[in-house]
């Protein structure tokens, strides 16, 4: 299946996630709060921060999907993340772990693999993350939020994760791969400059809960629709903007005006394995 194929599936989710506009909850780190909350609300969904243990009760059971994002992780904020997790687990509602810069402490590492237990629909790091997270720690250097391996140098590391894990498994990146440990799909929508804006993998994270909610029984489709959608995005704000700030806005705007003439002639998808 190439691009052609893919396209018309980035559509339809991209067109339910517009029509039905998924309530989806974001435990996320500090730095990204404000833009994955703005990427949700342009791409049509609704984001809730809402990060309190005393609240998961009442308010998780009328989600349509979760994002947990450890990246601003504390030991306060472990257990509604754990909370949250666990109920949209049980009652069979998709959700998201992005394991940012999970190898900066051992605290933040077991954390994650605790998370990874309570069976996430979809995990997404870049390639570091990914590495690390797998066990693949040797290979790994990194210690902040930021990659330092391409995202083709994990696809071993993500199809070993996505086994162990039942996870799909999405690597962000020039080259965004995503796998259920059998099929290993590209998406090669994006533009490098995406990596200068703070918080667009944790934003791409948050969308790839919202295109879950629409689609919960073929996350490895939706997270491709998700990943190719947000790249499009900074493809065209990129093409107006001057600098990070500015494609900041742009990516934002991009994706609020998305058609689908757009979407069909620029969906870039293909399988690697
Ligand atoms: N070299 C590149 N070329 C094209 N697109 C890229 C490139 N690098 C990253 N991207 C895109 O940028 C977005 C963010 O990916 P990235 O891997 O930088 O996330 P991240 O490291 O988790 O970011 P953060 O932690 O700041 O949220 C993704 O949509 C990805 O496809
Ligand atoms: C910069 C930064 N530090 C912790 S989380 C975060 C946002 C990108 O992951
Ligand atoms: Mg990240």
């Amino acid at each position: 299946m190439e691009s052609k194929e893919w396209s018309s599936g980035v559509w339809t989710h991209l067109t339910a996630v517009r029509r039905q506009s998924p309530l989806v909850q974001c435990i996320t780190n500090l730095v990204s709060m404000d833009l994955v909350a703005n990427t949700l609300l342009s791409a049509g969904a609704s984001p809730a921060m809402v990060h309190s243990v005393a609240e998961v009760p009442d308010f998780t059971p009328h989600i349509h999907a979760l994002c947990v994002n450890v990246g601003t992780l504390t030991p306060d904020w472990l257990p509604s993340m754990k909370a949250a997790a666990e109920l949209a687990a049980q009652l069979g509602k998709p959700w998201v772990l992005d394991p940012a810069a999970v190898s900066c402490s051992g605290f933040r590492l077991k954390a994650c693999l605790e998370l990874v237990e309570l069976k996430p629909s979809v995990i997404k790091g870049n390639g570091s993350e990914i590495i690390a997270l797998s066990g693949s720690a040797s290979q790994c250097q990194t210690k902040g939020a930021d990659s330092s391996h391409e995202s083709t140098e994990a696809i071993e590391a993500a199809k070993s994760l996505a086994l162990s894990s039942g996870a799909v498994v999405a690597v962000s990146g020039a080259v965004d791969i995503v796998t259920d440990g059998k099929r290993v799909i590209g998406v090669h929508n994006g533009t490098k400059m995406m990596q200068r804006i703070t918080a667009t993998g944790c934003s791409l994270a948050g969308l790839v809960a919202a295109f879950l909610a629409v689609d919960p029984l073929q996350p490895l489709e939706a997270t491709v629709s998700a990943m190719s959608v947000f790249g499009i995005a900074g493809e065209l704000g990129e093409e107006l903007a001057n600098g990070p700030a500015s494609l900041r806005m742009h990516l934002i705007d991009s994706l609020y005006g998305l058609d689908e003439t757009t979407v069909l002639s620029r969906v870039k998808v293909t399988r690697l394995g």
